[in-house]
């Protein structure tokens, strides 16, 4: 594929979250949602067991026999909350992306139980229990960046009132420059959080016309990037990046991405304390449901999804 002008690695910030409340920490996570959309983070507080067991889980679901895996397709699965699949959108496609995921919407620990894949069940849900300390962290010090002090009930269930899980895997692909891992695309989420393993492959469009930067896999860390939904309500100070994988020719990668949401009924729109004081706002009211089929009714086109929310 055709990856021009891939500046090398390393400009990615990288910020140790041992002390996140300190004040030059907080800012440096604000600029890095300003200015790059992207950040990885080191010394934050998910266990490095829990990655290590989801990573392993995610294995483990993925040698699962075809039949077994196929039991939660489209066609068989007994829930569109639990989905296991190929490709982004096969029936919007030019060409079909060379990826498998599990994708896992949460509801509760009892339709979990009764849902999910018993080989990943245990590990999906502790990754996520352990990752919302960091997530209530990272969205504390972003509104206070923005502001936004209180973060109370209400606020905290518009950010992150609801969580997919995708377990990701991309097979090693025999002709890779004829396709991709994951097409140019930005996430629809408020917050993603996302776990790579030490293969390597994600590039972000840097600031600059074609440019791709590589997003080097660091053990332990988490590659944290705003979404289209803190896009929007941040009304436009944080800025959602487009990403891409591409395919590798000669080994199997996994990613297990937490896209933290507003829940589908929830209204998104510039927060009201931003727009308050006379700005302007850029984005209109968008039900998040409306946002999020918008999104799955085409290929990964890129940011074109944000242009449904512009007024
Ligand atoms: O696998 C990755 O590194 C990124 C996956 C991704 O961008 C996504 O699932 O939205
Ligand atoms: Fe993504």
């Amino acid at each position: 594929m055709c990856m021009t002008n891939i500046v090398p690695q390393g400009s990615i910030p990288i910020i140790d979250m041992s002390n996140w409340e300190d004040l030059k920490v907080a800012k440096s996570i604000c600029d890095a949602a300003s200015e790059w959309g992207f950040f990885q983070i080191v010394n934050h507080d998910v266990p490095v067991e829990v990655l290590e067991n989801i990573k392993d889980a995610t294995y483990n679901f993925f040698r699962l026999p075809a039949e077994v895996k196929n039991k939660y397709s489209k066609e068989h699965s007994s829930s569109n909350n639990v989905r296991f699949g190929t490709s982004f959108t096969p029936q919007a496609e030019k060409a079909l992306e060379w990826k498998d995921y599990l994708s896992l919407f949460y509801v509760s620990k009892e339709e979990a139980s009764a849902l999910w894949p018993s080989v990943c069940r245990e590990q999906v849900l502790d990754y996520m229990k352990k990752s919302e300390v960091v997530i209530k962290q990272l969205l504390q010090v972003l509104m206070k960046g923005l502001n936004v002090n209180e973060v109370d009930e209400a606020k905290e269930s518009l950010l992150m009132g609801s969580m997919r899980t995708n377990l990701n895997y991309y097979p090693k692909c025999p002709n890779p420059e004829l396709t991709v891992g994951v097409g140019r695309h930005s996430d629809v989420s408020t917050l993603t959080i996302l776990l790579q393993d030490e293969i390597g492959g994600l590039f972000i469009r840097g600031n600059e016309g074609d440019d791709w930067i590589h997003v080097p896999p660091i053990k332990g860390s988490l590659v944290i990037n705003v979404g289209d939904a803190l896009q929007i309500m941040s009304n436009g100070r944080y800025r959602s990046v487009e990403h891409r994988v591409v395919a590798n020719g000669s080994k199997n990668r996994i990613s297990v991405p937490i896209f933290v949401n507003p829940r589908p009924v929830d209204m998104i729109e510039p927060l009201p304390e931003l727009v308050a004081n006379s700005e302007k706002p850029i984005y209109k009211q968008v039900l998040y449901s409306d946002y999020i089929k918008h999104f799955f009714r085409k290929a990964h086109d890129g940011k074109k999804t944000i242009e449904f929310a512009e007024l």
